[in-house]
């Protein structure tokens, strides 16, 4: 029997989301039209013997997220349950604090996941690596480049044995290409040097962490007090992955993995594709389409579109490589390329909405999205386009590289700002 954890963390983090993560957690916004952690859950759902998934967080349960629940319980006949911390307790402390729930049953191993990656979630591979030679911690590794692995926790390997000699996280200087996508299988024995963690962290009491800050004795990093600890010692095995994986960190990420998800629909979930019907509008690429979406049928979508619920899409309109969030309205002959429209918002007629893309590098194999920086000498850094919720664009104005805060009603074009 199988189990899994999403670690959903809490209202403050996600700052890098901003402005869409004040309507919805994070977790819940939605990546090539479902949200992010459904597709965590669709892929644990599909491992053979998973018993119940677990989201630990520190987010006050709400009421998206229990409607959320619900209907992830419903449509994958598995108890999904959030447990919530008391204090944001680090990547280790909620699954030291709920030990008793992960363990109840006695589950042979679990999944843990962080929830801001897509990925094609490699579950059953991990799951048969591990039974082949039992390790109490498996973390799934990709490659990266030089410049971009020091973003992440840095792995060096036994290339023979997959065993993790060696572990840093986010490190100043080059480590390894090979980093550590936050998708782990721990064995029950995992548990055990959380325990050692938890103990000596409430012996020292209060720590004071690298960047300064305090968390009390019940935090446990993962990756530092674990990983790095205990690299070296025959516990902590890498299974490596050339599959889809990128992080989820900001807007202009969820972007880039809702075109990787639709690419993997070919595979997974044709239905959720939208086809070219007679009488129904241009699609171009991989395009989702809420069933309640109304879409005129001279306007043009795609590729990597999403449009949401009750969404209202003009005659004539343009989209592509851009979300549509639930309720919004593109009224006649509007383009939006590169952009984010928050839910209720409306685009007046004949506006454009564009923004920058700034993809991973398309001749390097390894490259992922650049953990993006706002600003860059003061100056805002050209980005996707988003609109937060219930803006409001007039028609026949140019809104390019520029974030609208919510309820904002605009009356002029605007270039490189930020609108609050
Ligand atoms: N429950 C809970 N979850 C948390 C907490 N803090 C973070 N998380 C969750 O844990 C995951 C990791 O978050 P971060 O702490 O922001 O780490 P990171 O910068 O994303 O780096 C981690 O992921 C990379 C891959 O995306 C790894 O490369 C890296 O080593 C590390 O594990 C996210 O899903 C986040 O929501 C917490 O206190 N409690």
């Amino acid at each position: 029997m199988l189990k899994a954890v999403i670690l959903i963390g809490g209202p403050q983090k996600g700052t890098r989301f901003r402005p869409l993560s004040f309507e919805v957690p994070k977790p819940l916004f939605p990546v090539a039209g479902v949200p992010m952690i459904q597709h965590h859950i669709e892929a644990c759902a599909q491992v053979p013997g998973m018993q119940e998934i677990l989201l630990i967080g520190f987010y006050q349960p709400d009421e998206p997220l229990t409607r959320f629940l619900e209907a992830a319980q419903q449509e994958f006949n598995l108890p999904v349950r959030y447990l919530q911390e008391f204090a944001p307790l680090g990547t280790g402390g909620g699954l030291y604090h709920f030990r008793d729930q992960i363990l109840a049953g006695g589950p042979e191993a679990f999944f843990v996941l962080n929830a801001d990656v897509c990925s094609d979630f490699p579950l059953s591979d991990m799951l048969a690596a591990h039974r082949h030679q039992p390790h109490p911690f498996l973390l799934l590794g990709t490659t990266a480049n030089r410049t971009q692995s020091l973003n992440y926790g840095c792995i060096v390997e036994n290339p023979q044995t997959h065993e993790v000699l060696h572990y840093v996280e986010k490190p100043s200087t080059f480590v390894s290409d090979i980093i550590n996508c936050g998708i782990y299988l721990f064995s029950p024995e995992a548990l055990k040097p959380l325990r050692d963690v938890f103990y000596r962290n409430q012996q020292d009491g209060q720590l004071e962490d690298s960047s300064g800050l305090w968390r009390g004795a019940g935090t446990i990093r993962l990756e530092q007090d674990v990983f790095s600890a205990l690299a070296g010692q025959g516990q902590i095995y890498v299974h490596l992955t050339d599959g889809i994986w990128s992080q989820i960190k900001s807007a202009g990420s969820a972007l880039y993995a809702s075109r990787l998800y639709l690419g993997q629909y070919q595979l997974t979930h044709p239905e959720r594709l939208a086809k070219h019907s007679p009488g129904g509008p241009r699609i171009r690429g991989n395009v989702y389409i809420h069933p309640t979406a109304k879409v005129a049928p001279s306007a043009v979508l795609g590729p990597n579109v999403s449009i949401g619920e009750g969404v209202t899409v003009g005659e004539g309109v343009r989209l592509r490589e851009s979300i549509v969030l639930h309720g919004a309205t593109l009224q006649e002959h509007t383009c939006v390329l590169h952009s984010i429209v928050g839910w209720g918002s409306t685009v007046g007629r004949w506006a454009r909405v564009e923004g920058t893309p700034n993809d991973p590098n398309p001749n390097d194999p390894r490259a992922h999205m650049d953990s993006e920086s706002l600003f860059k000498d003061g100056k805002l850094l050209p980005a996707i386009t988003i609109l937060g919720c219930r803006v409001r664009i007039p028609a026949e104005v140019l809104i390019l590289n520029s974030i609208v805060l919510p309820h904002k009603e605009l009356s002029r074009s605007f270039t490189n700002q930020i609108i609050l």
